[in-house]
């Protein structure tokens, strides 16, 4: 993604967020903006729309349970959105659908204006550049930070490739720099089986980073951290807003009190409620299903 396209869909947040103060927290997604005349090059994701995530009318069923039910959302590019809802809204199915992990029965789902994700197999999904971070951290405990970033660039090549694949100088400096991103540059000789539970997750959103993702998928990131971890997590996240788009689903609110631009409340498989944090707090039925009275 380039510079300008973000900085165009960080105006179209602004923008958004601007026509949502003063108003009630609304569940409109599937926005219809006018495109911003820019052509994307090839292989490039279009968001010429302003949107690199699309859902709209999306169902699905579970035995005849509606986990899904009409579910519409977009994210624009370079935004950070926070997902919130209570347990079975339909939170990680949306990712699940999203990543191609589940299919849904109808609906659209598109990245960028072009790419038909319901077209696509899970790991074709990944190759398109959608990453996702499940809540367990999952990296390598045997080798060490250094060597868990670099396998993340090897993931993708097939084993002859991967047996003889060295660092070029361009790579080298995007781990030097991913590894400030993640605070783990005093740690990059450490086995990522002594770092503790908040490292680990950072190593994991690192490795993610080598593969240079236009969206990032993260499931419950703050999840066991200690308050300290749960701070830099914050400011990594600040950091990579922009850079790239992501989806944080949390349930911690004073985390997503400092991270979040737009909430999303998902309730019963759809959107129950959308806008700032203060608005979502504030209206009855989010309070009704979710926070608690
Ligand atoms: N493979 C499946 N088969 C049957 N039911 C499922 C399946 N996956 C999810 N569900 C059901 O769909 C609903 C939505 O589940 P989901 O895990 O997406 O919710 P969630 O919002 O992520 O919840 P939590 O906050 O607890 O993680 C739940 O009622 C769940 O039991």
């Amino acid at each position: 993604m380039t510079p300008d396209l973000l900085e165009q869909g960080a105006r179209r947040v602004e923008a958004r967020l601007a026509a949502l103060a003063g108003q009630t927290a609304q569940t409109e997604s599937g926005g219809r903006t006018a495109g911003f005349g820019r052509l994307a090059s090839q292989g490039e994701v279009d968001v010429t729309h302003g949107r690199i995530l699309y859902l709209e009318d999306v169902h699905v069923s579970f035995d005849g349970f509606k986990a899904i039910n009409g579910l519409s959302l977009d994210i624009a590019p370079g935004e950070l959105r926070c997902i919130i809802g209570p347990n079975g809204a339909g939170k990680t199915t949306m990712m699940d659908i999203i990543t191609g992990k589940t299919r849904p029965d109808s609906g659209t789902v598109f990245f960028g204006s072009t790419i038909d994700l319901l077209r696509y197999k899970e790991s074709e999904i990944a190759q398109l550049g959608i990453g996702r971070k499940f809540q367990k951290p999952t990296v390598f405990e045997q080798l060490t930070v250094f060597e868990n970033l670099e396998l993340a660039l090897k993931t993708n090549k097939g084993v002859k490739a991967s047996m003889f694949f060295k660092l070029d100088f361009a790579q080298r400096d995007r781990l030097a720099e991913i590894l400030h991103t993640i605070h783990l540059a005093d740690s990059v000789g450490r086995q990522a089986g002594n770092l503790s539970h908040g490292q680990k997750q950072w190593l994991e959103i690192g490795m993610l980073l080598m593969q240079d993702p236009k969206l990032l998928l993260l499931d419950e990131p703050v999840a066991g951290m200690t308050d300290e971890e749960t701070e830099r997590t914050a400011e990594l996240f600040l950091t990579l807003k922009g850079k790239h788009s992501l989806m944080v689903v949390e349930h911690d609110m004073s985390f997503i009190r400092t991270i979040s631009d737009i909430v999303t409340v998902l309730c019963d498989g759809s959107v129950l409620a959308q806008g700032t944090l203060d608005q979502v707090q504030a209206d009855e039925r989010v309070i009704e299903v979710y926070l608690g009275r």
